[in-house]
């Protein structure tokens, strides 16, 4: 927590989420200020949770839960204290029922205090798109390092959230085709490409499960149920693990290697285990860190703040842009760093270096060590 403050306002999702626990958030909470310090703009980072899990609860439910949940938080978030986000569970909906009791409590409109706003009420454009097209942007660069591109790779996604969705869209918009995409109740394989209007339609309006894809295209794709097979099986140019925390272990990443994976870029916090990230080491594959690859939602939800600072609202365009030049910086950052300390390639030891000489110096400018 010391380091955030030492680098300005706390920034970082809130999850409303079974799985969360204690030990869980503080790994993640220390992750998410290496990654803040990244993105070179003035905020520090924290993490947060709670044990609701929002599966199957009405609108009504989980209004009362946000407005509850704000009750005792508000206390503790503003716009120079701790600017709390979305994360697992955590969508415009969610942000909109806190940001609405925050305001009602505090008889203040103080739009710095949340991001992931609705447009609205003082939300950004790209804020939505911006974790999954930034993890895109992020492989891209790094592929290209290598000489090559996304276009015409085989890339499995896992997960159909917020970040995952994001990210099939981008990357087919670069030319790759997306073979498999999951949720927790399984996997969809679609040799012929997902249909990302229809895993659109299914997961964010109708709010189903990834099965209805497979009953609803037919013979060529295939529902995979939890437990009897992973997506990682699926053989791919590229994986986006962009579910959760530990959903790509070392089995998992033999697999891939087996199956000639080229890159492996986290959209997720910390999915792939620290085992897997040996195998993808050993094997030569290329491996880029969530807390780099996936700092573009931190980032532009920085990019909201300002915008609500100045009163101002930036196109989709500006702000996209914004977020690309980012993610190039952040990829650059990472890649320099590692060839400094003689490993070049191993974004993760670019990224950890990255971030801790960010967060030391300025500490120690603060006078805190
Ligand atoms: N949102 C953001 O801007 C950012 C998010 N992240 C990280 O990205 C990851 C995804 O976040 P986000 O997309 O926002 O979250 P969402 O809640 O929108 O989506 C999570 C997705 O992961 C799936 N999932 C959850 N658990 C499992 C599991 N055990 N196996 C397979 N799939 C699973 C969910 O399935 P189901 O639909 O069944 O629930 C859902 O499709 C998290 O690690 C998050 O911390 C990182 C940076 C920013
Ligand atoms: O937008 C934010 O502040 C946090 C995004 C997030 O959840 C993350 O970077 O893990």
């Amino acid at each position: 927590m010391q380091f955030s403050s030492a680098l300005g306002p706390f920034k970082g999702g809130i999850r409303f989420h079974p799985s969360v626990n204690v030990g869980i958030v503080k790994f993640l909470a220390f992750q998410q200020v290496f990654k803040n310090a990244l993105t070179g703009m003035p905020i520090g980072g924290g993490k947060g949770g709670s044990d609701f899990d929002p599966k199957g609860r009405s609108d009504g439910e989980i209004m009362r839960f946000c407005q509850s949940f704000m009750t005792e938080l508000w206390r503790h978030v503003g716009e120079y204290t701790d600017v709390p986000a979305g994360d697992i569970g955590v969508g415009q909906r969610e942000i909109g029922y806190m940001f609405g009791q925050f305001k009602r409590l505090t008889n203040r409109y103080e739009a710095g205090v949340l991001t992931g706003k609705g447009l609205s009420y003082g939300g950004s454009l790209a804020r939505s798109e911006a974790t999954g097209y930034g993890a895109v942007y992020f492989a891209q660069r790094m592929l290209e390092k290598n000489g090559q591109s996304l276009e015409g790779m085989r890339v499995s996604v896992s997960g159909t959230g917020n970040v995952a969705l994001h990210a099939m869209r981008k990357a087919a918009e670069l030319g790759a085709t997306i073979t498999a995409c999951s949720d927790s109740s399984g996997y969809i394989a679609d040799p012929e490409g997902i249909d990302l209007e229809l895993i659109w339609n299914i997961k964010e309006i109708r709010r189903e499960r990834v099965i209805s894809y497979a009953q609803e295209k037919g013979s060529q794709a295939k529902f995979v149920p939890k437990g009897t097979g992973s997506i990682w099986d699926v053989p791919c140019d590229c994986a986006l693990p962009c579910a959760t925390q530990n959903e790509l272990d070392r089995q998992n990443a033999m697999s891939l290697a087996a199956n000639g994976v080229l890159a492996v870029v986290e959209g997720a916090n910390m999915p792939c285990t620290p085992q897997a990230v040996d195998v993808f080491k050993q094997a030569g594959i290329l491996f880029a860190p969530g807390k780099a690859a996936n700092a573009g939602g931190v980032a532009t939800s920085a990019l909201e703040m300002q915008q609500n600072a100045s009163r101002d609202t930036w196109s989709f365009e500006k702000t996209n842009q914004r977020l690309e030049a980012i993610m190039i910086d952040i990829h650059d950052q990472c890649y320099n760093l590692s060839k400094e300390y003689d490993d070049p390639g191993n974004y993760a030891l670019g990224a950890n270096v990255g971030g801790f000489v960010r967060v030391a110096e300025a500490m120690q400018a603060l006078g805190v060590v």
